[in-house]
């Protein structure tokens, strides 16, 4: 039985000056054997931690499951004859004792840990299926989409956020050591850095693959410079630093990477033609794009400082996943799995198959135009896949159906408008996530920043009509782009996710009504 003991948690909390009151630890109880944030999962001889917006009846009910211990910010009476730990940042405790509870599992991982506004899922599950085949199916995931912990079926699921709270991070790295895997690819967001899940964490490779203005609201992040301050934390722990030199602010972010890293290891890399307007080191990775069609794309990847031709994995690849944008963050994977020990075959197999769930997935139909469902939700990867699409020869028009979420992100509804201006022809304005707004009046927002010259929009909440809608009236001579859901099998509605099949399924139910 894993256990901690009391005296154990007040050394770690004090050598981290986290302990403002040491508990009074008594003979009859020495240790912990269980940990919890959520009263409903805290057991017999257990820690129950109090954070975000606790409520006296959670402490009681962990008390009734067999609490012994308590963590939080201030004294609770609730809590009166239990053990007491009172600290002066509980996020940070909790990572923290997470991590010895669990035995520091990530001491026996080779971690790559990816940041960025975009490509964080998909750099992931391109690095995980290459170190998959690399390592002997040694390697766990912990993405926006799945959660890997394991060979075994059941220890594959579904995640709920980007990255987890420490306790359950850190419980899943226990769970992956002891499941025999050797290496994990996981994405951290800015809220992990934000709300300290990832507080204490060192990471074998961190990756930022680029910043544009996105996450700052009420639920999130005050402003873009806090935004940007939480995703450098990720440079500033991790022994090597890899950087897409074609990122916003980047001496900004060369500069995090080397107040703690040797310039030796950190990596730049961009394409062929970037020039970088800021005074940074030679770019040690550069690809050009050979060829990008609606289906797949190649590229060839060239180490040019002798640092990456140490890793080399030089060659010409092929991405099973259209977008040149999916070029570069398929070259994040190449170098961060080469750093890794994966070989160059295993990186040209698996990029060549690679697939994402929700990320470029496509439908071609008989008499109607080439189907796109892709999880692109902002601005910055809206423009990137239209732009992507504009560029494909033989389009007529480009159909979006698109929505912006509830709750959040709302600078997101300007730039949709934006994007749809540069790129679009029509656009379906949609539900995406209304959370406890209207979707009719979010919808309406996007719309009154539509040059309506450029594109011609409809208003359709529900949103498989939106997709028939778009589809019907495609020729094959165009192309239809369903944003923003990606493989989400929901939507969220007044705080319940309600099931919904996915734009793909409905996609696919429209296309075989039409050509019955
Ligand atoms: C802002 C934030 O980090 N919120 C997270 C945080 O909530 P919290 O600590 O405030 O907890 P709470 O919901 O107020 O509940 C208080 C505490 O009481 C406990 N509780 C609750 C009920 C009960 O009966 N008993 C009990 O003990 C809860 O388990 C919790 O520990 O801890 C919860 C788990 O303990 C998370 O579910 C929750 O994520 C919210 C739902 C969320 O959606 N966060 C988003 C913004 C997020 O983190 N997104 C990023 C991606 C964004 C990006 O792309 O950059 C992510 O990493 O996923
Ligand atoms: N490097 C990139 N640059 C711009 N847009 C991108 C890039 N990579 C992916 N995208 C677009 O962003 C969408 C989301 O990609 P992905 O899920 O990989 O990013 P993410 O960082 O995990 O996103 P999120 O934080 O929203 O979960 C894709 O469906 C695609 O449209």
């Amino acid at each position: 039985m894993m256990q901690l003991q009391l005296g154990e948690i007040s050394a770690l909390l004090t050598e981290h000056h986290l302990l403002k009151k040491q508990p009074v630890i008594t003979a009859a109880l020495q240790a912990i054997v269980g940990v919890a944030y959520d009263s409903r999962k805290s057991t017999a001889g257990s820690l129950f931690f109090c954070k975000g917006n606790y409520k006296p009846a959670y402490l009681t009910a962990a008390r009734e499951n067999g609490a012994v211990a308590y963590m939080a910010e201030r004294e609770l009476a609730e809590g009166d004859g239990m053990a007491a730990f009172i600290v002066t940042n509980i996020q940070k405790a909790m990572s923290l004792i997470s991590a010895a509870f669990y035995g520091f599992p990530q001491n026996q991982l080779f971690i790559i840990a990816y940041t960025g506004t975009k490509g964080k899922t998909t750099s992931s599950y391109f690095t995980h299926d290459i170190l998959k085949t690399a390592t002997a199916n040694k390697t766990a995931l912990f993405s926006t989409i799945d959660r890997i912990v394991g060979p075994k079926p059941e220890q594959e699921f579904k995640s709920h956020l980007t990255t987890p709270e420490s306790l359950d991070l850190f419980h899943d790295m226990r769970e992956a050591v002891d499941s025999g895997m050797t290496h994990l690819v996981m994405e951290v967001s800015s809220q992990a850095y934000l709300k300290n899940r990832v507080y204490g964490l060192h990471f074998d490779v961190g990756v930022f693959l680029n910043i544009t203005p996105d996450h700052v609201g009420a639920n999130e992040h005050p402003n873009f410079e806090n935004y940007l301050h939480c995703k450098l934390q990720l440079l500033a722990n991790a022994n090597v630093c890899v950087i897409n030199a074609e990122t916003d602010r980047l001496l900004q972010v060369y500069q995090a990477a080397e107040a703690t890293t040797d310039p030796e290891n950190i990596y730049l890399f961009a394409h062929q033609d970037f020039q970088p307007q800021v005074a940074v080191p030679t770019i040690d990775f550069r690809y050009k794009s050979d060829q990008a069609n609606l289906t797949h794309s190649q590229f060839e990847v060239y180490p040019v400082t002798a640092k990456a031709q140490q890793i080399d994995h030089a060659g010409t690849y092929k991405l099973s996943l259209p977008g040149t944008f999916n070029e570069s963050n398929a070259v994040a994977a190449i170098i961060t799995s080469g750093l890794a020990g994966a070989s160059t075959a295993a990186a040209q197999t698996q990029l060549a198959q690679a697939y994402v769930p929700g990320r470029m997935e496509s439908l071609k139909t008989e008499n109607h135009g080439m189907i796109y469902a892709d999880y692109a939700h902002n601005y910055a990867s809206l423009k990137a896949l239209l732009k992507f699409l504009e560029s494909q020869q033989a389009t007529d028009k480009v159909i979006v159906v698109v929505g912006s979420t509830g709750n959040k992100g709302v600078s997101r509804r300007e730039g949709f408008a934006k994007a749809l201006n540069e790129y679009a022809d029509v656009a379906i304005l949609t539900a995406d996530d209304p959370g406890f707004e209207d979707p009719k009046a979010i919808a309406d927002q996007i719309n009154a920043k539509i040059d309506h010259n450029k594109v011609a929009v409809t208003i359709e909440i529900d949103r498989p009509k939106a997709i028939a809608l778009a589809i019907q009236q495609s020729t094959n001579r165009d192309i239809v782009v369903l944003a923003g859901k990606g493989d989400d099998a929901y939507q969220k509605i007044n705080g319940v996710d309600t099931p919904y099949p996915t734009d793909m399924v409905v996609a696919k139910e429209i296309v075989r009504g039409l050509q019955k």
